[in-house]
């Protein structure tokens, strides 16, 4: 198996008794584009601030390229395009590299070639002495990327990218990465546009609610799967961990604390569903399937009243 470039195992973010993300696990491997796809207020950006060192986790353990985030060395073979960035509109593109090539720590001919380099791969070469205020929003979000890639860097972690693009501009920008992901770079990308992580990604993770609800290749992300409603006496760590190792996508319900809902493959899965129950010393009340597909169970969590159930949740556990 490839190197992991991002290892995730139980992050958890609470915001006062706001559970923004909930017990979050994956790995992402070198040369990838892996998106996350989820709805506003997802947790998406929580746990890329949490990626790059700028938010603190609640609990769990993160490793970029190898190292945990503190690691200020690891920080620099990172580069991050924000969300929504605020730039300094009076500066001129080049001003603009040069004075966040400084932050990277490039001086002299150095930040020059690099600033040049960055430019002409985002398609803004000749534009050194145009101010960011006469940009349009396309040029904008190519400078930000051209700031994101100064340092040349391993990973490119990106928050919705092509928001407030033309279509043009969407496959533009998308083109541009497609490039980006050729010349080797490993890509992560934050989206609430299926379209997006369809045309980049080669493995999607869905999340809602803060939970990653599941994990695969676009392609395969709604196809019809079997959705089981499960009722335990007890969910442990353990429990969900072994079921892990049979399902699609598991989805705890934080307001019913012995509920689940997972997907499978196949109808025999269910059998070993209950197995793995009775192994783990659990009394399994109610096993049974939902008609819905995937798709139909992800919109279905996104419309669940989300304030509630994390609420509810966060009052349980203490914090
Ligand atoms: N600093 C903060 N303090 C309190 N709550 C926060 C903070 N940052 C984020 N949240 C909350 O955490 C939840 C997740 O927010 P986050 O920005 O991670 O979602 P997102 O998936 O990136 O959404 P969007 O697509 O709208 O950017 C939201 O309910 C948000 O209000």
């Amino acid at each position: 198996m490839s190197e992991a470039v991002i290892e995730v195992e139980g992050l958890w973010k609470i915001y006062h008794q706001l559970v923004a993300v909930e017990d979050v696990h994956f790995t992402m491997y070198r040369g990838e584009a892996f998106g996350f796809l989820g709805p506003n207020g997802a947790g998406k950006s929580t746990i890329v601030k949490m990626l790059l060192g700028l938010v603190e986790p609640t609990a769990g353990r993160i490793r970029v390229l190898g190292e945990p985030v503190s690691h200020l060395p690891t920080r620099r073979r990172i580069g991050y395009l924000p969300e929504l960035p605020h730039f300094h509109r009076w500066l001129k593109a080049g001003e603009f590299l040069q004075f966040h090539g400084q932050l990277y720590g490039l001086r002299g001919q150095q930040l020059r070639s690099r600033s040049s380099e960055a430019l002409e791969l985002v398609g803004l070469s000749g534009r050194e002495k145009q101010k960011l205020g006469t940009f349009s929003k396309g040029m904008l979000q190519r400078i930000g990327l051209a700031q994101a890639l100064l340092n040349r860097p391993e990973l490119l972690i990106l928050d919705e990218l092509v928001s407030g693009l033309d279509p043009v501009g969407v496959r533009d920008m998308r083109e541009l990465l497609l490039q980006l992901k050729r010349e080797g770079i490993s890509i992560f990308l934050n989206s609430h546009q299926l379209a997006d992580v369809e045309a980049l990604c080669d493995r999607v993770a869905i999340i809602n609610q803060g939970q990653i609800i599941k994990i695969g290749v676009p392609a395969q992300l709604f196809v019809e799967t079997i959705a089981l409603d499960i009722r335990v006496d007890t969910i442990t760590d353990e429990l969900l961990e072994r079921l892990r190792a049979v399902t699609l996508a598991i989805q705890t319900h934080p307001a019913d604390p012995g509920a689940l809902t997972v997907e499978i493959e196949r109808e025999e899965i269910a059998a070993d569903i209950a197995e793995i129950i009775h192994q783990n010393g659990r009394r399994l009340y109610l096993l049974a399937p939902q008609k819905a597909s995937l798709e139909h169970l992800f919109l279905q969590t996104i419309d669940s009243a989300r304030q509630r159930a994390k609420t509810a949740l966060s009052e349980q556990l203490h914090v």
